[in-house]
């Protein structure tokens, strides 16, 4: 059975609730799942999973958010080579950049992204809950 962490910060509750469908997504595929805020995980957990979901709204101009999730991410990088992980966020009146950003950070970090990253216009419509319950599933 492998061990997924599904990882995220949220102001207002709509990534949260794209981590819950990923948590649900990768529990019906038969994983071992742990949600986490950005403040209970980091780098020393990295080992512990098999393979972790990522999710951080857009904050700032097109930025992961830089109090909790930024420094807690930053930490992980150096444990993304070759770790299977997938992106998620919600977003307001962007067109994504920060999501875009941070995909080709990963890639630089030498991660294995699972799926497509999935982004939700503020609270996930059914769309975007369908979407991450795949995300969870990839990551299986
Ligand atoms: C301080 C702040 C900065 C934001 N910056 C952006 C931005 O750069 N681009 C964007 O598309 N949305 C931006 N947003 C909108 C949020 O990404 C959006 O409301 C999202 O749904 C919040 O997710 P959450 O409920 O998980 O906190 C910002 C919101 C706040 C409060």
């Amino acid at each position: 059975m492998s061990k997924i962490a599904v990882v995220y910060w949220s102001g207002t509750g709509n990534t949260e609730a794209m981590a819950n469908e990923v948590a649900e997504g990768a529990k019906a595929a038969g994983a071992e799942v742990d949600v986490l805020t950005a403040s209970e995980f980091g780098a020393d957990k990295m080992d512990a999973y098999d393979a972790v979901a990522f999710g951080c709204p857009a904050m700032g101009a097109e930025e992961l958010e830089d109090s909790e999730f930024e420094p807690m991410f930053s930490d992980c990088e150096g444990k993304l080579g070759g770790k299977k992980i997938a992106l998620f966020g919600s977003y307001g009146w962007g067109d994504g950049e920060w999501m875009r950003t941070w995909e080709e950070t990963c890639k630089g970090d030498g991660a294995v992204l699972a799926c497509e990253s999935v982004l939700a216009n503020e609270a996930p419509d059914d769309d975007a809950v369908a979407a991450c319950q795949a995300l969870g599933k990839a990551l299986c």
